[in-house]
């Protein structure tokens, strides 16, 4: 996959470490009036669930779509959203990162035969 210049796989990881950073900071500040993570918050777990359910929905529409551009602002949402919910439900992005490792290398189709044997 080609990235943006000069932003490798080390930096985008940087991006979502700080942005779940500031996302924690913010849920411990406790200001809807100054904040959309804490207004969000605020509104309570099913509403930060239906948004990612909603932004999910939207990042498809704009992967049927002819503008590549969207997709990109789209995924930004899910990704950003996703950080909110893990947060709310105390669930550290490391713990999401490990999942995956546990999982690498193993094939989806491999794992599926497992399950239905
Ligand atoms: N990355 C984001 C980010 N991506 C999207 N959004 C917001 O997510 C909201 C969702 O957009 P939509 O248009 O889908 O929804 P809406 O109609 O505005 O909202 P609803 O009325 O439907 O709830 C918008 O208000 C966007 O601005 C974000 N808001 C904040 N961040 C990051 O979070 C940090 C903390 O933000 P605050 O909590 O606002 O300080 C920021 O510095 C950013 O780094």
């Amino acid at each position: 996959m080609t990235l943006p210049w000069g932003f490798g796989h080390a930096a985008a990881m940087d991006t979502l470490l700080r942005l779940e950073h500031t996302i924690a900071a913010r849920l411990a500040s406790g200001e809807p009036g100054s904040s959309y993570v804490a207004q969000l918050h605020a509104r309570g777990l099913p509403v930060i669930a239906r948004k990612l359910g909603e932004e999910a929905v939207e990042a498809i529409v704009a992967a049927l779509g002819p503008e590549r551009g969207d997709l990109v602002g789209e995924a930004a949402d899910v990704l950003f959203h996703l950080l909110v919910l893990l947060a709310a439900k105390d669930v550290p992005l490391a713990e999401v990162l490990a999942e995956l490792d546990r999982r690498e290398g193993t094939s989806g189709l491999d794992e599926k035969a497992s399950r239905s044997a």
